[in-house]
């Protein structure tokens, strides 16, 4: 039994894990032996908008549990979506087989990362599933064999339990940790890929094979540091609108995130932030405004 330093077991842990972006996103062909993935070369990105996942231990036998709170829960809110399929629980059940333990545990979500964003947020809560029991079966594995479990469950989940940022290539799931004083990093946060930003939010969501599958017909536009913009904005216009309303307002950068909708503007000054927040309001071009920065970081928390 794991114990919390004054000798009792640990019964309950919760895990604050950020949202994903992609700073830049490069995307080569389809392989097939990647199931038709495309290759890519990205630099990920972790946004200071958290979902909290609380993993308590469960009376032995009595199986899994899983509780979703959170004002903006998508298509997870409606009654066919199968709680088996939820990647926090595909997380518990990977680290359960893995560790030779049975998935006796009690999950809850707090949800705040919007939902079929570009945002991985299914992967952000299976990283705080993942990190949440390392801790509450006192596993204490080292992140290099985390994050070989979470390569299973998704391409961007490994990223997802480090957060800050990272190189990611292959078909997203190979990972290189970036330092905040590495070339590529300082190159971008000196372009303004950094600090303080608005995240416009959409209730529509983006499917990802539909963008992968748009992509593949209309290509990269020119110039985007995203090469799935094109295809995104494509498929969801309004996010174009929110991009060119930003950029005239004053945002440094704006960006659809990953494979979209919602769009990142990064906003260095108050100015830019109130002009930026104003602009989208006014356009209705976004349906909801998160504020937050950029990078961030998983936090672990021992409840009892
Ligand atoms: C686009 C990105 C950018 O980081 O993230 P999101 O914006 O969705 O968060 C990722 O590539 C999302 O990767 P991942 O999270 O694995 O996508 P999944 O939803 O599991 O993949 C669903 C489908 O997307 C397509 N896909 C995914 C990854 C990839 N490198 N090439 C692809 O063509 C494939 O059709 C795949 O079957
Ligand atoms: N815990 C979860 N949070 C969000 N989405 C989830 C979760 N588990 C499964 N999903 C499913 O994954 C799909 C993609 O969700 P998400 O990861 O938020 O978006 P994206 O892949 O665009 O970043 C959603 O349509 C949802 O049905």
């Amino acid at each position: 039994m794991s114990g919390n330093g004054n000798g009792n077991a640990i019964n309950e842990v919760s895990v604050d894990c950020p949202a994903k972006t992609n700073l830049t996103l490069h995307v080569g062909a389809p392989r097939s032996e990647w199931g038709g993935r495309h290759e890519l070369d990205t630099i990920y990105c972790a946004v200071g908008v958290y979902d909290t996942v609380t993993a308590s231990r469960k009376k032995p036998g009595a199986g899994f549990s899983l509780n979703l709170d959170g004002a903006y829960l998508g298509d997870l809110a409606s009654s066919g979506s199968d709680m088996r399929r939820n990647h926090a629980v595909l997380a518990l059940f990977a680290m359960a087989e893995a560790s030779s333990h049975e998935p006796d545990v009690a999950l809850n979500i707090e949800k705040r990362i919007p939902v079929g964003a570009g945002m991985a947020g299914g992967s952000a809560d299976a990283a705080a599933t993942i990190l949440a029991l390392n801790t509450l079966w006192n596993l204490d594995w080292p992140i290099e064999r985390l994050q070989q479990v979470a390569a299973t469950l998704g391409a961007d989940m490994p990223f997802c339990l480090t957060g800050g940022y990272a190189r990611g290539t292959g078909f997203g799931e190979q990972i290189e940790q970036l330092s905040k004083h590495s070339n590529d990093v300082r190159e971008l946060t000196k372009q303004g890929f950094a600090g303080r930003l608005l995240v416009g939010a959409y209730q529509a969501e983006l499917r990802t094979p539909e963008v992968y599958a748009m992509f593949d017909q209309i290509g990269a536009g020119a110039g985007d540091n995203n090469h799935l913009q094109q295809a995104a904005i494509s498929l969801h216009p309004r996010s174009g609108q929110a991009i060119d309303e930003a950029l005239l307002a004053g945002a440094k950068q704006a960006f659809i995130s990953g494979s979209g909708p919602s769009v990142i503007a990064f906003v260095p000054t108050d100015d830019a932030a109130r002009a930026v927040q104003s602009a989208w309001q006014q356009s209705r071009c976004v349906d909801r405004i998160i504020a937050s920065k950029a990078p961030a970081h998983p936090i672990v928390h021992i409840i009892a």
